[in-house]
This record gives C-alpha cells, sequence and structure tokens, in this order.
C-alpha cells in the first residue's frame, strides 16, 4: 500500500507515505543497531527478573534485593538513555519529550533516591516498582525485538499494550511511595542541599524538590498513560491516529 518513498534524511530511515500518513521505515544499519539494543536489553532485564525471583526463593525476604540486583538495574537503566537518542536521530517514531520524561524519572528513582538513600533501599515499594518495572521492560524490548525481526506473537504485542493498564499506576505508586518513605532521611541529612551562605550564593533544597517531583507526577504521568491508551488503540484496534507532521 506504500505509494511513495524519499530519503529520510541520512539517519538511516528512509520517508514512506501509507494511506496518506507519514511512516518511516528503516534502513539496514538502523535495524541491525535496534535488534541489538533491544535483544540486549531484553536480556539485561530478564537476568535482573531472575535475579529477583532467585533472591527471593533463597531468602525468603525481599530485605537485601535491590543490594543484590542494583549493579545490574543501574546499568540496564542507564543504557535506556540511548532511546532518547534514537527518537532525537530519528530512528525511533517515538516523541523525544515523552521518552526523556519516562527515562529521566526512572534514571531519578535509580540514581537519585534508590542508590543515594541506602535507608530505604528494603521499603516494600522499592520492590513494587522494581518488579513492574522487569515485567514491563521484558514484554516491551521483546514486542520491540519481534516487531524489527517482522515475526510478532500476538500474545506479546497483547501484553504490551494490555499490562501497562495496571503495570503503570503500579509503579507509579512503587515510585511515589519510595520517594515518600525518602523524606524524612533527607530533611534529616540536608542530603544534595545548599544552604546559605555559600560562595554561589544560591539555595536548594532536595527535600522540597523531592516533594515537587511527587507533584509532577500528577499532570505527566496521565500524559504518559494516554500516549499508550492511543498506542493501544492504534495497534491493537488499528484505529488511524492523526499527527502533527514535525
Ligand atoms: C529530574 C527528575 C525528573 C522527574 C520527573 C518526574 C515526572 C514523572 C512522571 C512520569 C512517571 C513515569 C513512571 C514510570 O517510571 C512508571 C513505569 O514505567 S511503570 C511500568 C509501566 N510502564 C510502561 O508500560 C511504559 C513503558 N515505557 C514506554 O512504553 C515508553 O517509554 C514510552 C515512551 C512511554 C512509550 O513508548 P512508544 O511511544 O515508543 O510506544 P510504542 O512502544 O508503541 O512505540 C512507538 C513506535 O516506536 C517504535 N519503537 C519504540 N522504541 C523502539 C525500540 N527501542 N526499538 C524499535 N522500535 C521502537 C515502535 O515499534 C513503534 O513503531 P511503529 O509506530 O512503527 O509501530
Amino acid at each position: 500500500m506504500a505509494s511513495s518513498e524519499e530519503d529520510g534524511g541520512g539517519n538511516g530511515a528512509v520517508e514512506e507515505k501509507e494511506n496518506g500518513k507519514k511512516k518511516k521505515k528503516l534502513g539496514a544499519l538502523a535495524t541491525t543497531w535496534l535488534i541489538f539494543y533491544n535483544v540486549a536489553m531484553t536480556a539485561g532485564w530478564l537476568v535482573l527478573g531472575i535475579a529477583m525471583v532467585r533472591f527471593y526463593i533463597q531468602k525468603g525476604t525481599h530485605r537485601g534485593l535491590f543490594r543484590s540486583v542494583q549493579k545490574t538495574l543501574k546499568f540496564f537503566q542507564t543504557f535506556a538513555l540511548l532511546e532518547v537518542i534514537h527518537c532525537a536521530v530519528g530512528i525511533v517514531r517515538t516523541s523525544v519529550l515523552v521518552t526523556g520524561v519516562q527515562v529521566s524519572s526512572r534514571i531519578f528513582m535509580v540514581w537519585f533516591i534508590a542508590h543515594s538513600i541506602k535507608q530505604i533501599q528494603n521499603e516494600e515499594s522499592v520492590i513494587l516498582f522494581l518488579v513492574v518495572w522487569t515485567v514491563t521492560e521484558i514484554t516491551r524490548y521483546s514486542f520491540y525485538t519481534f516487531n524489527l525481526l517482522n515475526h510478532l506473537p500476538y500474545f506479546i504485542k497483547w501484553a504490551r499494550y494490555n499490562f501497562f493498564i495496571i503495570l503503570y499506576p503500579a509503579g507509579v505508586a512503587g515510585e511515589l511511595l519510595t520517594i515518600y518513605a525518602a523524606l524524612p532521611y533527607v530533611k534529616k541529612t540536608g542530603m544534595f542541599s545548599l544552604r546559605l551562605p555559600n560562595k554561589y550564593n544560591v539555595s536548594f533544597d532536595y527535600y522540597y524538590f523531592l516533594i515537587i517531583v511527587m507533584f509532577s507526577y500528577v499532570p505527566l504521568f496521565p500524559q504518559l498513560y494516554f500516549h499508550m491508551l492511543r498506542q493501544r488503540r492504534r495497534v491493537l484496534h488499528g484505529e488511524v491516529i492523526v499527527e502533527k507532521d514535525d
């Protein structure tokens, strides 16, 4: 049904018109890179999931779980910064803003909350967002991989566009409860805060910053959730979403 093809601007993608709608067709190099990236990420999150299950079976408790899997988590979640670059260079058809909010909130949770505030690492809410992220990412990256290989099993497609309905709010609950649990420690230690007077003449209070971050979920989370609901309608029910040209 493709009616015309034109150069996509040197980013490995070629633009193709399908039913009057612009759709990017990836070049071989971009496809190979994305397959490698998605296979690596699926494997990384699978390793993390297996490590969590093994830990729980062996120890019978969630205490110490974050500590035991943190290296793998930090590596693969930080690696996901590449997703923002994928959108920016145009090899992936997603908004830089939507991906940027999603990735930066995760990096923030990993490095500036869970890694930095050891006292909260054994909170149940940490395990909640870890489990939710792991299930989400195994599904999401395997979806992208099979999709790129043009062999997408329906149950993976179904899982990608249905699991999030429950997992997204559950993940957000885990993240918000974890930040909330961190507040007393942040207040007590004054970590990452800068009080006046200082040579820069600037003050910054991490405690209030965290409260602002928590409130910022109110406008930002629905945008991500509705974005996913639109993607769900498009992919599972074939609805045409009218998009503005970039
Ligand atoms: C500094 C402090 C910052 C603090 C900010 C505080 C604000 C926080 C508010 C936000 C809260 C977020 C909480 C969150 O962390 C909780 C959770 O994640 S819980 C778990 C549930 N989550 C999810 O299910 C979402 C997971 N994330 C995503 O799906 C994506 O990141 C998202 C950008 C949200 C959506 O993805 P996308 O738009 O890409 O949707 P699609 O999957 O349908 O893909 C669209 C097309 O792009 C192609 N694509 C995308 N990525 C790839 C890839 N890696 N490889 C190959 N192809 C890719 C995809 O195939 C689609 O192509 P086409 O349209 O041609 O079919």
